[in-house]
């Protein structure tokens, strides 16, 4: 089965590829929203998967590392998309988290992605 975590986080972006004008090479700001989500049997004695708050002390450093920050600065997130943000969360949480199955990031209420890893 597969469960997920989902957290909030404050952060500033702008994106340095998009051509001249485009309103996202400004400076700006979102509530990004994060799922980690991971897959495995459920335990026959505890129920679950793994315990939820397992999975927030394991993703904790890395939202002290986003959480109101500027992402651009961030090694590997010179160019902050969903995308890249949503490849970066697996690369950093899958030696930590090898259950790991997907992670979701809503950039906005209306946009996002999800990554699945990387194809096999
Ligand atoms: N594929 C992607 N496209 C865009 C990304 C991205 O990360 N991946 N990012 C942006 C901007 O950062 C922007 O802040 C979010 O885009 P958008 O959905 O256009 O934001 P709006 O709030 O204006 O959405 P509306 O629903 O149109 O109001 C742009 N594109
Ligand atoms: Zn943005």
């Amino acid at each position: 089965m597969e469960i997920f975590k989902e957290f909030v986080f404050e952060a500033a972006h702008r994106l340095p590829n998009v051509p001249d004008g485009h309103k996202c090479g400004r400076l700006h700001g979102h509530s990004f929203r994060i799922a980690i989500y991971i897959d495995g049997p459920v335990d026959r004695t505890s129920g679950w998967v793994r315990d939820f708050s397992e999975i927030k002390e394991i993703f904790a450093p890395l939202y002290e590392r986003l959480d109101h920050n500027y992402l651009n600065e961030i090694p590997g997130l010179e160019n902050p998309t969903s995308e890249v943000l949503a490849v970066w969360v697996w690369q950093e949480l899958k030696p930590l988290l090898p259950e790991l199955s997907a992670v979701r990031i809503h950039e906005t209420c209306t946009s996002g992605c999800i990554y699945k890893g990387p194809e096999v």
